[in-house]
């Protein structure tokens, strides 16, 4: 039984050390997927839960909703896509920043926060006829799991109750805080025919007042909503700093028993899950860890002379979703007075209150359908304020990058970067491990950002769209004018040539990795089934954004709450109804 094989691989530790070693369950990243699962599973005072996060406890500091990303690298994984001579040719080295969170919360510390579902269509397409078990994962059998945990403060949207609910552990508002230019440009957008409806509701296309998971003006992480409020269960173990680097398995039996994790590099301790082990580290990490256990695809395996135990497409099929810069709207001289920033600071720290309680035009989004298809919007303008000193403006045109990287927090701004981001592209990668550091080194990411044509073909047509805005009667009066970038290489072209040379140069990965463990019925085209289990050996399972077959119409925080609240409740009926207990 595991406390035999417990104690035997310890044979020299304490007994009551290895005792405190096993546990019902054990979830390896505690991000956005397993912070919601630790506060479900725990929830059975009978269950004992570990988490293991690599990252720190979360700080107040990331919790300011004006802070801009950038500011939060410190508790990023800091990885970047591999060269590949069609797409983030101008950014440094060739290749886009992914970015990542590791810290106790995962994405979800790091991300714009932003609630948005996607298309029930997105769903109903990751099911097929004839699978077992994959008629749950319609969206008829989804929305339940998005209204268990959510807190709708929103009256105007709760009132679609099909759709929305309150109660839930996930406060969902829009900011209080207007900035002074949404009305413009949310006019606008009316101007072109978008209307601001609840974009959570399947609607074809609208441009919106996003709503944020925040609670009182402040960012909430899952950490914060789901796992703080239950670190005092005595049933429930949290360890940070914690990097989990193998799994335990249990060749004859076709198991896994446990993980070995480092606390300090090269420094291995173990646990034990009785029942599962849960991997929720993210659609890059879990790649990682299973290549190093030996599950993964054989010839990438035999590269690193590691012996395969099972054959999966672990790592490939990875697709993240995409914009460019080079898209910016001027909206004239706009004074910056440092003293009232450290006012607003304070105003923040005080009360909660201010614009920094709000991430300015950044609270902006149009969702818009190309083509004729009529599925829905396939892709976002994400609006992006950004401060360029007035200086830079009148030396010399800005260059994009400069234009992207905001030196103050959001609501400060002469800048409005227009982000189309493609929501569903088709192009896919692959990730692998590093070649020279398997354990430790950065995965080796291929994203194929844009390889596909039609990628990049509708992104430029975004632009088309986005650039009317310039048209409208609303910007015309405020006189807001397209900002004067650096676009080298792409300056002397005209057009749409223009516009594919930009976005193969100043591609952006979003960060929204997915489909690396993909779910499905198979295991030539799949990693988990749609009980989320990993095909071909027992007591392992995936629960996060890797899993998601295709990327839904919207971002994925939202979704991958809901993959956590369903694979909770799937977990608790497998174990509750099959009483196995393996001591
Ligand atoms: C900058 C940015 C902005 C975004 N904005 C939005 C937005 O506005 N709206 C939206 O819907 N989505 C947004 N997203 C996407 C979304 O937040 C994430 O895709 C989602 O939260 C991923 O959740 P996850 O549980 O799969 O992974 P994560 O939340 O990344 O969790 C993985 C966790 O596992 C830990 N870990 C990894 N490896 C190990 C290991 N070996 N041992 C132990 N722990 C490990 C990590 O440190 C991390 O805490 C954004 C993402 C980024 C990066």
């Amino acid at each position: 039984d595991l406390f035999t094989k417990a104690t035997r691989s310890k044979a020299l530790e304490a007994e009551k050390d290895v005792r405190n070693s096993v546990y019902d369950f054990i979830i390896v990243g505690g991000g956005t997927a397993g912070c919601v699962l630790a506060n479900r599973l725990s929830a059975n005072p009978e269950w004992k839960v570990l988490v293991l996060e690599a990252g720190e406890e979360e700080n107040i500091d990331y919790d300011i909703p004006g802070i801009p990303t950038k500011d939060l690298r410190p508790i990023l994984w800091n990885y970047r896509t591999e060269r590949n001579g069609f797409s983030c040719l101008s950014r440094p080295g060739g290749s886009c920043e992914v970015r990542t969170g590791k810290v106790l919360g995962g994405s979800s510390v790091v991300n714009d926060m932003k609630y948005t579902r996607g298309s029930r269509k997105d769903y109903d397409a990751w099911h097929s006829n004839g699978e077992i078990g994959s008629l749950e994962w319609k969206f008829e059998n989804l929305v339940e799991h998005f209204k268990h945990s959510e807190d709708n403060g929103d009256y105007d949207i709760l009132m679609n109750s099909f759709y929305h609910s309150r109660g839930g552990e996930m406060h969902v508002q829009r900011f209080k805080y207007m900035d002074r230019h949404m009305e413009q440009f949310l006019g606008a957008f009316a101007e072109m025919g978008f209307r601001s409806i609840d974009i959570n509701t399947n609607a074809p296309e609208a441009a919106v007042n996003n709503q944020f998971v925040i609670s009182n003006n402040t960012r909430l992480s899952t950490n914060t909503a789901f796992l703080k409020p239950v670190r005092h269960r005595k049933n429930l173990v949290v360890k940070t700093g914690a990097t989990v680097t193998k799994l335990i398995i249990d060749h004859q039996e076709k198991a896994v028993d446990g993980v070995l994790y480092e606390i300090e590099k090269g420094k291995e301790q173990l646990a034990y899950a009785k029942k599962d082990t849960i991997l929720t580290a993210g659609a890059i990490n879990n790649v990682r860890l299973l290549h190093l256990s030996g599950i993964g695809p054989k010839e990438e395996l035999s590269k690193h002379n590691i012996s395969v135990f099972l054959d999966l497409p672990v790592g490939s099929s990875y697709q993240d979703q995409v914009t460019i810069g080079g898209l910016a709207f001027s909206i004239g001289d706009v004074a910056i007075d440092e003293n009232q920033i450290i006012e607003d600071f304070k105003t923040w720290f005080q009360n909660r209150g201010g614009p920094l309680a709000s991430k300015g035009i950044n609270q902006i989004s149009a969702f818009i359908q190309l083509f004729e298809n009529k599925n829905g919007p396939n892709v976002e303008l994400a609006l992006e304020g950004n401060y360029i000193r007035s200086d830079k403006f009148m030396l010399t045109n800005v260059s994009v990058h400069t234009a992207e990287e905001s030196s103050l927090p959001l609501p400060y701004y002469n800048l409005v970067n227009i982000n189309p981001v493609l929501l569903k592209p088709k192009s896919k990668g692959k990730v692998t491990l590093n070649k020279r550091n398997p354990k430790y080194g950065r995965p080796v990411i291929q994203a194929n950002l844009l390889k596909e044509t039609e990628d990049l073909d509708a992104l430029v047509d975004s632009v088309d769209i986005a650039l009317q805005l310039l048209n409208t009667k609303e910007l015309k009066k405020a006189e807001i004018k397209i900002a004067p970038l650096d676009l080298f290489p792409c300056d002397r072209l005209q057009n749409r040539d223009q516009w594919n040379c930009i976005a193969r140069h100043y591609t952006k990965a979003l960060g929204n990795p997915i489909g690396t463990c993909r779910m499905g019925g198979n295991k030539t085209n799949s990693v988990v089934n749609y009980d989320l289990k990993v095909h071909g050996i027992e007591r392992l399972r995936i629960i996060d954004a890797s899993i998601m077959p295709t990327h839904v119409r919207g971002n994925i925080f939202a979704p991958t709450v809901m993959i956590a609240e369903k694979g909770s409740k799937i977990m608790n009926k497998d174990w509750k109804e099959n009483k196995g207990n393996f001591l």
